[in-house]
């Protein structure tokens, strides 16, 4: 044949195996492996191909058909008429045309006047399993599946199990053959319970209550199905035959009787008229949908009148006169065109996908979060690829897969920059986190705020009302780009600022002044360098002594500082590179911050010694014994390990004092500490 060596023959045959292994797995199997809005995108993808080339559609094509082949474990039913599908609307654009259709339809067959609108009923898609029960002399007979709409699978004796289905109809003039359809579900509730139940047993869990109301309805053992919660609604019949009264006139009169033949039905019933109707009736069910006890995937329209229903009569796998108007998806599918990274306040790197606009979750979506860049190689997301976007509730919109079936040959993978797109510092990643960052602290624009906050806090260059607002409106006004612009800020121009009075200006500045005198430990900290807390701050001031001296260290010396390892070195190293970071802290010496080095002890008595100081010392307070050890050239860390000299224990130490006698390290108390600095 012409059309084997054609790629996009090929590709088409390849997308049909595809969607045949995912009928099998959800319609057969009861354990989808991908998401509907994935399924929906690979069948739109075909019926695209198809489109094109409508030479190439055969009947076995999965456009043409429904649903799955039946277990052939179950004994098989061949339906008296065949069990459908529904088409499918997304947007009001496509209920107005499928009016359209209808009413023309109908006009043509002379069964509506020229000013006439068409009637519909309306009622709820429920999620759950097609079902047809057909009852002979008023008497469960059999039930089958849809299967794939011609034969169905015998669940008769699962059938049975049902509370709400009737063994016997009710009621006196009853037809011969008289087949019910409807969906068998499974309440949300119940789902729960179920899968809680199932966790506990350690046996399967299900996916969603659909899949939960399958796979409990498809068992070979009916024992196990009477176990489980299952719901019949009605919503259709098949073949009726032996009926000697009349039948209704309309879908809705129909629904009427099975009620009063025992069935039961779904609630939010109502005939409508015209597109108006159809989409009022859809936003009332979309406000009250959370309060429903189970889980709807739209709402379907069906002409009620029923010679209409005839006279417009099926397609290949779906009747003319009705129509599914399915919910906004959390999930679609659609283009990924790039991805860009934005720089989050902390630095952080964040790969953003640009979409082709697409409508999700009920808002239009173009941007989406890729989390970092490990995410993406794991999914295998490319540029170009088709992707699956999700959007649930208010949480950020993220890809959550590609779909490797439609991808592209000159799809690209994406490379991770290499220079900060605000800055143009270096991108830092450590070997041991996921998120890559901007190393240009002080200087990135995106970092700005949150850089001048922190050096702005207590353990800082402790600057007193200095807070977030503030600074929000320093920054935004331009008047405020790096650390050192604080100290230009007159009180004039802090009066500019919003609620800020002569006296709160006056306050504010006094404040910054004095934060000009401060210990070189503190300044350390202030800076934001990666890893460099308070306590490594105060190591580092203690070892080098200066600014100058820390901004020079090699990593060998760094390494030689309580504590600090190859990734704290690593961090300092690379701040200190960034030329930006470095004209920042020129410019804060200019301005006139003058830290002030620790004086180191005349005899340098505890030199060599490491402390921890843990619980409650009687007279000093931590702080104020640490800067003791350390101005008698001693070290203090955070915690216990091996190096340690000695843990000062006061009242209530903990886990650092249990360590300490774990690993035989000397315990003394303040007095102790205080004989040894030679204070008494
Ligand atoms: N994830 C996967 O791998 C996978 C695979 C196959 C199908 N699917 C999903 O199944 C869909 C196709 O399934 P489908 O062919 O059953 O179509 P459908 O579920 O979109 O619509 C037809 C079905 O709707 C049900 N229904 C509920 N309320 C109804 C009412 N009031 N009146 C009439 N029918 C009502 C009936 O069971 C009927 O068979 C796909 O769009 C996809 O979302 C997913
Ligand atoms: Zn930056």
């Amino acid at each position: 044949m012409v059309i084997k060596h054609d790629p996009e023959a090929q590709a088409l045959q390849a997308l049909r195996n595809e969607i045949r292994k995912h009928d099998q797995a959800y319609y057969v199997q009861d354990a989808p492996l991908i998401s509907d809005a994935q399924y929906d995108a690979l069948m739109h993808e075909l019926q695209k191909l198809e489109a094109a080339h409508p030479e190439w559609i055969t009947p076995d094509s999965p456009t043409q058909r429904v649903g799955g082949a039946p277990l052939s474990s179950f004994a098989s039913i061949r339906h008296a008429v065949p069990m459908l599908s529904l088409g499918n609307a997304f947007e009001e654009a496509d209920i107005t045309a499928f009016d359209k259709r209808v009413t023309d339809g109908l006009r043509d067959a002379g069964l509506l006047g020229l000013a006439d609108m068409v009637e519909y009923n309306c009622e709820l898609k429920l999620d759950g399993l097609a079902i047809g029960i057909r009852y002979e002399n008023g008497v469960l007979a059999h039930a089958a599946t849809r299967g794939d709409g011609q034969t169905g699978e015998d669940v008769t004796s699962n059938i049975r199990t049902i509370a709400s289905v009737p063994l016997r109809l009710q009621g006196e003039n009853l037809p011969s053959v008289f087949e019910i359809r409807g969906e068998v579900l499974m309440n949300r509730q119940d789902f729960i319970k179920l899968n809680q139940q199932q966790d506990a047993r350690g046996e399967k869990v299900f996916v969603n209550p659909r899949n939960a109301a399958a796979g409990s309805l498809r068992q070979l053992d009916p024992r196990i199905t009477a176990k489980r919660p299952l719901r019949f609604f009605a919503y259709g019949w098949g073949e009726i035959s032996g009926f000697t009264s009349p039948l209704p006139l309309t879908h809705a009169d129909m629904l009427a009787w099975f009620s009063q033949l025992g069935f039961p039905l779904a609630q939010e019933r109502r005939v409508v008229k015209g597109v108006h109707g159809m989409l009022e009736f859809y936003r009332h069910v979309s406000r009250v949908r959370a309060s429903l006890p189970y889980e709807i995937d739209g709402v379907v329209y069906k002409v009620n009148h029923l010679a209409a229903q005839q006279a417009l009569g099926f397609v290949s796998r779906a009747p003319r006169f009705a129509v599914a108007h399915k919910f906004p998806a959390k999930e679609v599918s659609t283009k990924l065109l790039g991805i860009e990274v934005q720089v989050g306040r902390t630095g952080a790197i964040t790969p953003v996908a640009r979409l082709q606009p697409v409508f999700v979750g009920g808002v239009t979506v173009t941007n989406a979060t890729l989390h970092n860049e490990d995410e993406i190689r794991r999914k295998d997301v490319r540029i170009g690829d088709t992707v699956i976007v999700r959007r649930a509730g208010d949480v950020i919109p993220e890809v959550v897969r590609p779909l490797p079936e439609l991808r592209p040959a000159d799809a690209r993978e994406f490379v991770m920059v290499t220079a900060c797109p605000v800055c143009g510092s270096a991108i830092e990643r450590l070997p041991d986190e996921a998120v890559s960052r901007c190393s240009g602290g002080l200087f990135c624009a995106a970092q700005r705020k949150q850089s001048i906050l922190h050096a702005a806090s207590r353990k800082a260059l402790d600057i007193e009302g200095l807070g977030e607002k503030i600074v929000d409106q320093l920054v935004d006004q331009g008047w405020v780009h790096s650390l050192a612009d604080l100290y230009r800020l007159s009180v004039e121009k802090i009066m500019g600022l919003e609620r800020m009075g002569r006296k709160s200006a006056e306050n504010l500045v006094n404040a910054i002044e004095k934060s000009k005198q401060v210990e070189l430990s503190r300044l350390i900290y202030a800076l934001g360098i990666r890893h460099v807390g308070e306590t490594t701050a105060r190591d580092l001031a203690s070892y080098f002594g200066s600014m100058t001296a820390l901004m020079q260290a090699s990593e060998e010396e760094l390494l030689k500082v309580t504590e600090v390892g190859p990734v704290v070195s690593g961090s300092i190293r690379r701040f200190f590179a960034e030329q930006h970071n470095q004209d920042v802290i020129a410019d804060l010496l200019q301005v006139g911050v003058q830290p002030k080095q620790l004086e180191k002890s005349q005899n340098d008595t505890l030199a060599g010694n490491t402390f921890v100081l843990t619980g409650t010392l009687p007279t000093w307070s931590r702080e104020e014994a640490g800067k003791l050890i350390m101005e008698a050239g001693g070290k203090v860390s955070g915690s216990v390990s091996k190096k340690t000299s000695y843990v000062v224990a006061g009242d209530d130490a903990g886990s650092k004092l249990e360590k300490a006698r774990q690993l035989g390290v000397n315990v003394i108390d303040e007095d102790q500490l205080r004989r040894m600095l030679g204070l008494s």
